[in-house]
């Protein structure tokens, strides 16, 4: 093997996920796309002014369409989201949805053991053979009367750097290496598909596509038998959904609209571009605001009118076994979301615990019918202008202490579940994994760095933060804590503004 060496410790059954032949496919995928990768992040730095794009007005006045979807793909009413421990694994499985995405991403801590241990749980998840014995002595096995749901894995963005290989002198690329084991292993046995995270341009999916391509024909797989679908969330992405659906038109199976993404890239996008541009409360910014609304209709209408299937996003609130009345509001929010979603013409959208797997489904069962899907909704009325797609004013909202409160605190305890190696946590009752917590602290960031007055005439300033953090730190306890509050202000209160929170927080377990 030459040029890459594996330094991260031992995971159990690891010498299964990491064979010679796996790792030099790695290495040539890394030898092949390593430098456009790098050329593309580093475009990513220049915020242009935004808009629909001059030299691709081909692409979306021309007549194409997307591949057809495969027969697995082609009812996606209801998909559960989760990391991909190992009894969460069973569960999604088990959980009636039709997709499961795994997640190697927002809700993942890619601590060494999860990404390895990931691995063979995907391994033995695509192979029927995965079971699981809890300390307390609970059972775990796959339900022979449950109809198993089409496994769509969601790999890294390429940002993350994964230190625990290095090839050639330099540490891989998660997105690489989370997609390439994954195929590398489980490809032969068909339903190579994928969810690809936070892209920022169409020559970003291109790449994905070029690494596709080639990883095809470096295993013998048929070409095309890879299915991608693309999240849109992040806001120079929401003026290439036809351009990036293009890129992938042999693969491509639809889009998402990951909303929590979306509204961290917002407000990175434009951090310092002035009051019109501050959103308010998190709380306060609801899918029904007119550019939330402008952003998801245009997701619809592209879709549909390019064949690739468009599917709505997360709703935070998390049903509570223990607590009747948290489940019962949970379970009105994510219902009114979904009828949102499926009048608005989407095809399915996410859940993220199994306990919301039926209401979704009640929800689109009622719209679909006998339809296995929505694309023949084309909603030709819907006609979206950039103006529409910036007009941040009109989230209304205000900016509060409590608002300011609350992001430190779900912050910090975000960064501390993260640490210690889960990615995704209820807190409050809402769920919260990466990209809500880039939102509290990108928000604290823009709130001081743009002179934002609170409702009750409290300027907003890194004093004020700093004595919010220690306070919110007295309340909680925890083994990273220190670490948690010091990653924190990092990324809320630097001068020059983190691009993502997981990349020095990697720092602090790689
Ligand atoms: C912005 C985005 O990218 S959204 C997508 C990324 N985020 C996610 O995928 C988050 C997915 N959801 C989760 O991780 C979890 O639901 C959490 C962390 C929010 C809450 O988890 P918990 O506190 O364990 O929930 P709770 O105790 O109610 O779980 C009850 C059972 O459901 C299981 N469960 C909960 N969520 C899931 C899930 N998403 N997938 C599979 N099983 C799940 C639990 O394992 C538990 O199983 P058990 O009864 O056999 O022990
Ligand atoms: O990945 C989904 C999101 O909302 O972010
Ligand atoms: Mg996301």
């Amino acid at each position: 093997m030459s040029g890459i060496r594996v330094l991260g410790g031992e995971v159990e059954r690891g010498e299964q996920i990491l064979t010679p032949d796996a790792l030099e496919f790695l290495a040539m995928l890394h030898r092949s796309f390593a430098a456009t990768r790098d050329e593309l992040l580093a475009r990513r730095a220049e915020r242009h002014p935004l808009g629909f794009l001059p030299e691709t007005a081909e692409v979306r006045e021309s007549e194409w369409r997307v591949a057809p979807a495969p027969e697995p793909l082609r009812d996606r009413r209801v998909e559960i989201t989760g990391p991909t421990e190992r009894k969460m694994t069973v569960n999604a499985l088990n959980s009636g949805a039709r997709v499961w995405l795994a997640d190697l991403e927002d809700a993942n801590t890619p601590h060494w053991r999860n990404v390895i241990s990931g691995q063979v749980n995907l391994y033995d998840a695509a192979r029927d053979q995965v079971e699981f014995t809890s300390p307390e002595g609970k059972h775990y096995a796959l339900r022979d009367d449950v109809a198993r749901p089409a496994v769509v894995v969601r790999p890294r963005g390429w940002h993350l750097p994964e230190r625990n290989i290095e090839i050639e002198g330099r540490p891989a690329i998660g997105a690489l290496v989370d997609f390439g084991l994954h195929f590398f292993h489980n490809a032969v046995l068909g339903k190579p598909y994928y969810y690809l995270p936070k892209m920022e341009s169409y020559l970003e999916a291109r790449l994905w596509n070029d690494v596709f391509s080639a990883a095809e024909a470096a295993l013998d797989v048929p070409r095309g038998a890879i299915r991608a679908t693309v999240l849109i969330e992040t806001i120079p992405a929401a003026f290439q959904m036809e351009e990036i659906l293009y890129e992938l038109r042999e693969r491509a199976s639809g889009l998402n609209a990951g909303r929590w993404d979306y509204l961290f890239s917002i407000i990175k996008y434009f951090r310092d571009a002035g009051e019109d541009h501050v959103l308010p409360d998190r709380d306060s910014i609801t899918m029904t605001a007119p550019f939330m609304r402008a952003y998801t209709e245009l997701l619809v209408r592209t879709c549909h009118k390019r064949g690739a299937f468009a599917i709505g996003g997360m709703a935070a609130f998390i049903p509570n076994r223990r607590d009747p009345e948290v489940t019962e509001r949970a379970l009105a929010k994510v219902r009114e979301d979904k009828r949102r979603e499926a009048e608005d013409g989407f095809d399915g959208s996410w859940v993220a615990h199994p306990d919301l797997v039926p209401v979704c489904r009640e929800v689109f069962d009622a719209k679909l019918g006998d339809r296995p899907n929505q694309l023949h909704v084309l909603r030709p009325e819907v006609s979206v202008s950039a103006e529409r797609l910036l007009d941040f004013r009109s989230a209304g909202g205000r900016a509060t202490m409590a608002g300011l409160e609350s992001a430190v605190d779900v912050g910090v305890r975000y960064l501390l579940s993260w640490l210690g190696g889960n990615g995704a946590a209820a807190i409050h009752n809402l769920m919260e994994d990466a990209a809500t917590a880039e939102i509290s602290r990108s928000q604290v960031w823009q709130w001081v760095h743009n002179g934002v007055v609170l409702d009750d005439g409290t300027p907003v300033t890194a004093e004020l933060v700093r004595s919010v953090l220690a306070r919110t730190a007295q309340r909680l306890e925890g083994e990273h804590l220190d670490q948690a509050v010091r990653l924190f202000e990092r990324v809320a209160l630097a001068d020059e503004f983190v691009d993502f929170l997981t990349l020095p927080a990697y720092e602090r377990i790689a």
